[in-house]
């Protein structure tokens, strides 16, 4: 019988299903964040430990500072730091905490030191937790009761979700990135377009994206209702984790990499739902409204909202008073007050450089950040000469963390400002009370901050 990855995946990990149908799994990886102190309360209040210390990450990147690390100045800010290292530290979990060198946002150090690998379960406390299922891991995000109970017990009790294939195939044409591959099929499908289910992105284009881009598009399957989001592992996988710290050596490598290799949904494996998609039809695309489904190609214009169905008309219509946009208007004319490059979407190595590569010898009309996925990125891109290019363009560059995609550490927008931003989500007051986010690709967020309005990067390419 032909079996599809999630199958395969689910099948591994179920130890027992209940009378409701729902299976109880074995989780491999636990990531936790700051978030996580509800449920470390739980387990204090009956006194429990956590079972599999050793399975379980803390990672600082919600209300980690970006600008002083050395003292925090915000009591908030400092109480959720702090809060994060005693509970770690209390159950002997490690943390890569401030001052850690390996720092970062918990979706980019995951797969960065090998703690994420093909044929896991990885659950973390954070919606965006598909983003691992880019190596062939079952990766999804639970809620603060889940994240106790698996503390306290290493496993998760969840209902298998239907399976959903996207496939994509060509050649992505130029300036068309996988974050454009992500908005363009949840503008197409919805924002709950894969609600249920879990998506396999499969097809030539994806092969043929590095792992930064099969991890973009697996962090957006979210903002389309998918809770998971994988890629059958491959040569690329294996090469981009060869080598990292949390990762196999030698013979055990060689045999897991036989055994990730079996991972791949059989040729003939039924899917409850199969979505195709020409990539050739897809454009730099942005976001216009206050879900990552109002969005467009960057060569449209902004929508009529009584050219939508049903519940969309009244939707349209309250995102654009928000945004404060009218039909008609372009969305290359579109003018913003400052940009964000940064996030778990899109502020990996690759990222960093392609928008450099705009960048390089040009000045930004308007302020913004970068904000590296992690701290050996921003090393790396330091290396590389990326952080001159950013800075003599006018734009900080600042420390790893969420920062602006949330605005959780108090790296926000102020009301009533535009912003051309890397992240993943456009929600109302999302990076600041009343401030008005556009998402897009790392080279779209390069060119609006070279031209100080919404752009077609392919201009600069
Ligand atoms: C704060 C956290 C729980 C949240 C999530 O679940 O995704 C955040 O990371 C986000 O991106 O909105
Ligand atoms: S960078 Fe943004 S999307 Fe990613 S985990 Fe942090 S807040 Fe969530």
């Amino acid at each position: 019988m032909s079996v599809t990855m999630l199958d395969k995946l689910w099948d591994a990990h179920e130890i027992l299903t209940n009378d409701e149908g729902a299976s109880l799994l074995w989780v491999d990886r636990h990531l936790v964040h700051e978030g996580s102190h509800h449920a470390f309360a739980k387990l204090a209040e009956r006194d429990l430990p956590v079972a599999a210390p050793e399975l379980t990450f803390g990672v600082a990147d919600h209300y980690a500072p970006t600008r002083h690390r050395d003292h925090v100045d915000n009591a908030d800010v400092a109480k959720m730091l702090d809060r994060l290292s005693r509970n770690t530290d209390a159950h002997g979990i490690r943390l890569f905490g401030l001052r850690d060198p390996r720092q970062g946002i918990v979706h980019v150090i995951g797969p960065e030191q090998g703690i994420t690998l093909p044929g896991l379960l990885i659950n973390c406390g954070d919606s965006h937790t598909s983003t691992h299922g880019a190596f062939g891991a079952l990766a999804f995000g639970i809620g603060a009761t889940q994240v106790a109970h698996v503390l306290a017990t290493q496993t998760i009790w969840q209902t298998r979700p239907r399976s959903m294939r996207i496939t994509v195939e060509g050649a992505l044409p130029k300036g068309v990135t996988a974050k454009d591959i992500a908005l363009h099929w949840i503008a197409k499908l919805g924002t709950g377009g894969a609600t249920g289910h879990a998506v396999e992105y499969a097809g030539s284009t994806i092969r043929a994206l590095s792992m930064e881009g099969r991890m973009t598009l697996c962090n957006l399957s979210i903002e389309g209702g998918a809770r998971f989001g994988m890629v059958a592992p491959d040569d690329t996988t294996f090469a981009y984790l060869d080598g990292r710290p949390f990762a196999p050596k030698d013979d055990a490598w060689d045999a897991a990499v036989q055994d990730w290799r079996a991972l791949a949904s059989d040729a003939g494996a039924d899917f409850d739902r199969e979505v195709r998609i020409d990539a050739g039809d897809i454009a730099p695309t942005v976001t216009w409204g206050t879900t990552p489904e109002q969005a467009l190609p960057i060569t449209g214009t902004v929508p009529d909202p009584d050219s939508f169905d049903g519940a969309r008309v009244k939707a349209a219509r309250e995102a654009l008073d928000y945004m404060d946009l009218v039909p008609g208007q372009k969305l290359s004319d579109i003018a913003v007050d400052q940009v964000f490059l940064g996030s778990c979407t899109n502020a990996r190595i690759e990222d960093l450089r392609a928008a450099a590569a705009i960048l390089k010898g040009r000045r930004a009309k308007v302020p913004g950040i970068v904000s590296p996925g992690s701290m050996l990125v921003r090393a790396q891109a330091e290396r590389e000469g990326l952080d001159r290019i950013f800075t003599d363009a006018g734009l900080d560059w600042v420390a790893s963390g969420c920062s602006m995609c949330v605005g959780m550490n108090g790296d926000t927008v102020p009301a009533g400002n535009r912003c051309a931003s890397s992240t993943n989500r456009n929600f109302r007051g999302r990076q600041g009370r009343g401030a008005r986010t556009h998402i897009m690709s790392p080279v779209m967020v390069a060119a609006a901050a070279v031209t100080g309005h919404l752009t077609d990067a392919r201009e600069f390419l």
